[in-house]
């Protein structure tokens, strides 16, 4: 019997909730279970690589879906949770950390890192916008590329959420990182901690920024796009907007402002009821019981990536490809898997498989645990390791 087949037969609940994968796939669209008056809300999450997004993703789905590691592009390309409660149904939309096109040809990264967090914006009904505020450039300014994606989706509304606040020591930093990435401004109402914060000088210049900030200005004199990058990478914004952009704090037209952390529970649930107030009447794409639309295959190799990036040093996991050699199951329900991991050069291989082999079998051992505890299952992972040019 085929994992698809032990997967469709799963009748209760329990079972039901395990078919996040290909057997979700199974309960797509047409399949929705759909009740009377349906909610629906797509929330697209974008923001700096390392910001927290697939940790916050994990957490409001109460289970690891998507891998999350302290290294950055630990997400490669759009990934989709799912999350109904009574009749709303949030789709999360996990996307790869924005980057430039410079970035993406110097770490030969894939295409998707430039596409899918501007197709997902395009999709989405409200845009999540995570900073992570231990992070003392990101809380200065609004990376870049995350203004220019704002400006060319204007008429989506966005939220900020400041994460990684328990890496904070004083709290009182979270009102500057604020009136700095909102210019002042949320909901279109000025903050008034301005005032007491800033001097009467910075506070003319706020004014200022402000009135620069809002949604693109039709009238602005045409000019020459600097930066080296085509203009359909810049989101098909002018050279003067992007010179604008550059000196550009904040965004002005944020919705709301969250302060959390992406681990603590009771943090994460203000955030869940805020997305399900603001769901809108519509039907559900997906079964109700569908987490994720990854394949359990892609979500082995997602999550022995994430143990790849988490202990392994800086560039060697990003050379590295993987294989699934074998996919089981016993009779016992337990799954068997093996993964190939190709490397680069035989100093990588070394590296993998560490001294007695101490390396390879703690990777193995942690995204086997992993594995068992999203597949609510027992899963037997071996790993093996060659050298592949
Ligand atoms: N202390 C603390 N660490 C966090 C928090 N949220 C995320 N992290 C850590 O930050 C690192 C990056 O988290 P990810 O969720 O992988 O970040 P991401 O934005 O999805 O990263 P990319 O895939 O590179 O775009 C991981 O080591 C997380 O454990 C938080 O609220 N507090």
């Amino acid at each position: 019997m085929s994992y698809l087949e032990s997967l469709r037969i799963g009748d209760n609940l329990d079972q039901c909730q395990t078919l996040f994968s290909v057997g979700q796939m199974s309960l797509h669209v047409k399949d929705a279970d759909q009740p009377e008056n349906t909610k629906l809300l797509k929330v697209a999450i974008i923001g700096a690589p390392n910001a927290g997004k697939s940790t916050l993703s994990n957490s409001l789905l109460g289970r690891k879906v998507f891998a999350v590691s302290k290294k950055v592009h630990t997400t490669r390309s759009r990934t989709l949770g799912v999350l109904t409660e009574d009749d709303t149904q949030i789709i999360l939309l996990d996307t790869p950390g924005l980057t430039t096109p410079s970035k993406v040809k110097r770490h030969q990264l894939e295409k998707s890192f430039l596409e899918d967090p501007w197709n997902t914006v395009k999709e989405a009904d409200l845009v999540v916008v995570m900073v992570d505020v231990s992070d003392k450039w990101a809380c200065r300014k609004l990376d870049f590329e995350v203004l220019k994606c704002l400006t060319h989706y204007s008429d989506v509304p966005a939220v900020l959420v400041l994460n990684k606040v328990d890496l904070l020591k004083s709290k009182s930093r979270l009102l500057e990182i604020t009136a700095d990435l909102t210019c002042g401004v949320v909901n279109g109402r000025k903050l008034q901690l301005r005032r007491v914060i800033k001097p009467p000088w910075a506070e003319r210049r706020a004014d200022r920024e402000v009135r620069t900030s809002g949604p693109r200005e039709e009238n602005e004199p045409h000019g020459v796009v600097d930066s080296g990058e085509s203009s359909e990478a810049q989101g098909g914004l002018r050279g003067d907007q992007l010179r604008t952009l550059k000196n550009q704090q904040g965004w002005a037209c944020f919705k709301d402002v969250f302060m959390l952390s992406a681990v603590d529970r009771e943090d994460v649930e203000t955030l869940k009821r805020y997305f399900v107030v603001s769901a809108k009447l519509g039907s559900w794409e997906y079964h109700s019981g569908v987490l994720t639309d990854q394949t359990p295959e892609e979500l082995c190799l997602s999550t022995v990536r994430e143990k790849l990036l988490e202990y392994l040093p800086k560039e060697v996991p990003y050379t590295m490809t993987q294989s699934i050699d074998l996919w089981h199951d016993r009779e016992n329900g337990e799954l068997d898997i093996a993964v190939k991991l190709y490397v680069k050069k035989e100093g990588h291989m070394k590296m993998v498989i560490g001294q007695a082999g101490q390396m390879v079998a703690r990777i193995a051992r942690e995204a086997g645990e992993d594995l068992s505890s999203v597949f609510l299952r027992e899963v037997k992972l071996r790993l093996s390791v060659k050298v592949k040019n």
